[in-house]
């Protein structure tokens, strides 16, 4: 028999109390002694963590199949009503025609490209909310990027802002909403790690009351979205065909899936999960990461600049089929995806089989979680690692798109991400209007200093955020020019 190293671990907890604040950055720290095939006890739960870019290969890669389901693990289950959506369902058919939906229709390069005057409305309104008439205070620009994100993802989602669907209360609880539900779903349920007596535990902590709350918020905004799709009267005011009328199109259409049409719950699951729950929170921290770092790495930040204002923008406006153009932005872009992947340990797989790696045993029903956040940092694969540098991939092939094991933001194999497209489309198209329109500068801190605290948010959440949010000055280049003339 030949198991994986592992930590010393405690009776009932086993390793849980090692991962500490920030699970990702514990378990690299530990895989640096224990090595990048590592076994810990999660409670009750075998996991392996992979801390190495040849160890991920091997599971995303060579033993994809026999790892490619995903655990039930109890918020997920509420959340996603009972596995009903793409992210969470166990590997089979029911998930299998899932996946072909959102390749096929859902994020399709068509589909894409159809909600297009969506990104590029949203983010002239983006741009008019940082500085309608040219003021040079502090904006927080984490807040602005989320609801940029998410007016996205709900009008692609619902064909209408909150405000045009009557939910303007909505608006300012959505994003505590969001916020509360990527918390329950990357928070550590009792129930999961110690067999029999964790629900006691969960009802003691509140985390049961938590997800059922988040629940019941989210399934009936859901419940009244769908019921506004089903009324015959309805019109559509983006004029294009969104997702949830897709979803209500396949069931109509009795398109098996598994076993049985898509139900309303399936659709629900859809929409909540993956819509919001990973397409607002990850696109909307990766543009904040970018331009934290851009702030504080003010030669890249120029270069960045020069670039966009060289080609592109002519109109005031960099439009998506500008941004090709723009070879050194897309540089950023993979730089900032390297050093603050959202989702730092993927989503968690599950074994359906055995297998062996490194010549290590792995057997049916361990959680898989790959630290790609620890990969992505390694000095064996990048040159000063920790550092901001988006020239390492000028001369190289690398890319995101799960064939180069160092690099895996979106995950690889058959669960990897298939939002890629749209979200690479959605960060690029951001930045490269903020770098248009404005010029940054940071604002003096507490103690008269021009500091970015570029720390991590600590506490249960599937993407890693910013753990403060990023206030930049915006000198608004359009007033400057005016000024001039
Ligand atoms: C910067 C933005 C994003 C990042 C970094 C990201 C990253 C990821 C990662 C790491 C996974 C898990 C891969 C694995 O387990 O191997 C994933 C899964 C997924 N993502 Fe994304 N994602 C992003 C945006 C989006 C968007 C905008 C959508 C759609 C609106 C989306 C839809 C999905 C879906 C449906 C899955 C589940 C796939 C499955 O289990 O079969 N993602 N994403």
């Amino acid at each position: 028999k030949f198991v994986p190293p592992s930590p010393p671990k405690l009776p009932i907890l086993g390793n849980l109390h090692q991962l500490g604040i920030l699970p990702h950055s514990s378990l690299r720290d530990l895989s640096s002694k224990y090595g990048p095939v590592m076994l810990l006890h999660l409670g009750r739960l075998p996991t392996v963590v992979i801390s190495s870019a040849e160890a991920a290969r091997m599971v995303l890669k060579n033993h994809d199949l026999n790892c490619c389901t995903r655990p039930s693990l109890v918020a997920l289950g509420r959340l996603s009503y009972n596995y009903l959506d793409i992210s969470f369902s166990p590997y089979g058919d029911y998930w299998r025609q899932l996946r072909k939906l959102c390749v096929v229709e859902l994020f399709s390069v068509k589909r894409v490209q159809s909600y297009r005057f969506i990104r590029e409305e949203e983010v002239v309104s983006l741009i008019h909310s940082i500085s309608p008439f040219g003021s040079s205070s502090p904006v927080n620009l984490t807040e602005k990027l989320f609801s940029f994100t998410a007016s996205i993802i709900v009008r692609m989602a619902f064909g209408k802002t909150f405000q045009q669907s009557g939910f303007n209360n909505i608006n300012d609880r959505f994003e505590e909403m969001v916020r509360e539900a990527m918390g329950v779903l990357g928070s550590f349920s009792a129930s999961e790690y110690f067999p029999y007596v964790g629900w006691i535990v969960d009802r003691l902590t509140g985390l049961h009351g938590r997800i059922e709350r988040i629940f019941h918020k989210l399934d009936g905004l859901f419940e009244q979205v769908i019921d506004d799709h089903l009324n015959p009267g309805r019109t559509r005011p983006d004029g294009h065909e969104d997702i949830v009328e897709v979803l209500l199109r396949i069931q109509k259409d009795g398109i098996e899936f598994g076993e049985a049409p898509l139900t309303k719950n399936g659709i629900k699951a859809v929409i909540m999960v993956r819509l919001f729950l990973a397409g607002v929170d990850t696109n909307a921290a990766t543009v904040n990461w970018a331009m934290a770092e851009l702030a504080r790495n003010p030669r890249v930040m120029k270069k960045t600049q020069d670039e966009v204002r060289t080609f592109a923008g002519k109109n005031g406006r960099v439009t998506e089929d500008e941004i090709d153009q723009l070879q050194y932005l897309k540089m950023v872009v993979k730089e900032t995806l390297r050093l603050h992947p959202p989702a730092a340990l993927l989503l968690p797989r599950e074994t359906m089989s055995y297998f062996r790696i490194n010549g290590y045993d792995i057997h049916p029903k361990t959680l898989i979680q790959v630290n790609v956040w620890a990969i992505c940092r390694d000095p064996r694969y990048w040159q000063n690692a920790e550092d901001f540098f988006p020239e390492r991939f000028s001369d190289s092939s690398i890319d995101f798109r799960g064939q180069h094991f160092q690099f895996l933001p979106f995950g690889g194999g058959r669960r990897s991400c298939p939002g890629m497209n749209l979200a690479t489309r959605i960060v690029e198209l951001a930045l490269a209007n903020l770098l248009l329109c404005f010029d940054w500068k940071i604002p003096l801190g507490m103690k008269g200093k021009l500091v970015i605290d570029m720390e991590e948010a600590a506490g249960p959440s599937l993407t890693v955020s910013k753990k403060t949010a990023l206030h930049l000055v915006p000198v608004d280049r359009r007033s400057l020019e005016d000024h001039m003339e």
